[in-house]
């Protein structure tokens, strides 16, 4: 049996400090390296073939520079939890329908490139607020994601399992191969996806996003007339994102690049640290400091100043072109008052990052009837007091960070098309925290557009 911290030789890459983060405080994980079945989980993880390869991520990193200069715009969207039973070629090809959809209206608000990238093929850990959960009378662990734990709230569902980690590992290869077929084969054609675009329009709750729409449209006929390469405007770049909460997964996934000789978490792309795990003496910290990917770092409404001027130092010592995004997740009440020292602390001292916002996090509220939702009012002031504060501190707002689905899912409330709370029974899947549907993503992508066409 394996002691928790113990270094565990099973082919994963070696590289001197890679294994620190087994020696500091780690919060947020199962109780399962005694599990019969860890070892070889880890083992089969460690000898796998990566899922990304590292010359995308350097590419990813250029981009990011290119946010952070304030040349293009980051999108980042998809599900709160991805699940096993939603990895079909319906499910994905709507979210990254939806994205795309989304990306175009961006470009043209922001008339720059946008990077696409999905809370896709990785985002199946959960940090949650509590270790237990009660119903009635029954207490069990909380669930943390397929990649831990089932839903079902059931003893037998909810005991972690090593395996389900080869099972998401499956899962997200299977999800990234299709992204790959969609984005390069023709899928992201710019006629195909603007054609798409004109379905929301015909919806009479969206008139109001008439003149924009008309705008994108003509602009398109523009560059048909003009003879623009359509071409290569089928294929788009896309890349995966999500939390690496869960430390086994991403330390038997961790690959040394064999151009560079250094270390890459292959997993997905881009990876993040959640607000409830960026302690600067974490093992989340140490160990993602030591990859070599672009990192996000959430930063919630107690962050301080001096702790994200502590995160660039520990995360991006060299001042990295591309290599740290902040998201804030500050909620619509406070991003006005808390995110404007965090800004000005970071540009006083030179040192550039991608700011992002997530309007999602600091916005969950209970409904009447008991659901998780999010009004997408709060999401939307939310996003408008990040561009203010940007505004105001002279920086540059670089993009949007939103759980979203290109489902009809009745998850977080209003929109044009309202969804009310009546909606909730039925319409609601997500199994931890709610999506925007396929129709509020857009309207939120054309309301961004209008504020960032005022900026641009
Ligand atoms: O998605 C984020 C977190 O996992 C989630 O907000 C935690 O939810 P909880 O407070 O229900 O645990
Ligand atoms: C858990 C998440 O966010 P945060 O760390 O901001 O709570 C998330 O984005 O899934």
């Amino acid at each position: 049996m394996t002691a928790p911290g113990e270094i565990i030789h099973t082919g994963a890459a070696e590289y001197p400090g890679l294994d620190r983060w087994r020696e500091l405080p780690l919060k947020q994980q199962p109780d399962w390296r005694g599990h019969p079945d860890f070892q070889s989980a880890y083992g089969e993880l460690s000898t796998n073939p990566p899922l990304v390869f590292a010359g995308e991520v350097d590419k990813l990193k250029n981009r990011l520079a290119q946010v952070a200069e304030g040349k293009a715009f980051l999108l980042q969207g998809g599900d709160c939890a991805e699940t096993f039973d939603d990895v079909t070629a319906d499910k994905i090809s709507a979210k990254v329908k939806t994205i795309l959809q989304m990306a175009v209206v961006l470009t043209y608000g922001a008339a720059l490139p946008v990077v696409k990238m999905g809370r896709m093929a990785g985002q199946y850990a959960k940090p949650r607020s509590s270790d237990m959960e009660t119903r009635g009378d029954i207490t069990l662990p909380s669930f943390r994601g397929e990649i831990v734990n089932g839903f079902d709230f059931t003893e037998e569902a909810r005991i972690p399992d090593p395996k389900r980690m080869v099972r998401a590992y499956h899962n997200s290869a299977a999800t990234l191969n299709l992204i790959r077929a969609f984005t390069e084969g023709g899928f992201a054609d710019l006629r195909a996806v603007q054609q798409w675009n004109k379905g929301f329009m015909e919806n009479p709750a969206h008139a109001k996003y008439e003149q924009i729409a008309g705008e994108i449209d003509r602009a398109v006929q523009f560059m048909q007339a003009c003879g623009a390469d359509f071409e290569s405007l089928k294929r788009t770049e896309f890349y995966a994102a999500h939390e690496a909460l869960l430390l086994d997964y991403e330390r038997a996934l961790t690959r040394i690049d064999s151009r560079t000789g250094q270390p890459y978490v292959t997993s997905g792309h881009f990876v993040w640290i959640g607000e409830r795990t960026r302690d600067l003496d974490g093992a989340h910290v140490d160990y993602l400091s030591r990859v070599r990917n672009p990192l996000g770092v959430k930063l919630g409404p107690t962050t301080k100043p001096e702790t994200a001027l502590e995160l660039i130092e520990k995360l991006d010592p060299e001042r990295e072109p591309g290599r740290l995004t902040f998201i804030s997740r500050m909620g619509a009440a406070n991003i006005r008052e808390k995110l404007p020292p965090l800004v000005e602390a970071v540009r006083d001292s030179g040192a550039k990052v991608v700011w992002v916002t997530d309007p999602m996090h600091g916005n969950t509220i209970t409904a009447k009837n008991g659901y998780k939702t999010r009004r997408f009012d709060d999401v939307m002031d939310e996003v408008r007091g990040f561009f203010e504060v940007h505004q105001a501190a002279g920086t540059y707002p670089g993009g949007l960070h939103v759980e979203m689905t290109g489902d009809d899912v009745a998850e977080c409330l209003g929109g044009s098309d309202v969804i009310d709370e009546s909606a909730f029974d039925g319409r609601y899947e997500s199994l931890v925290d709610p999506r925007l549907n396929h129709k509020q993503s857009l309207e939120m992508a054309f309301l961004v557009a209008e504020s960032l066409t005022k900026v641009s």
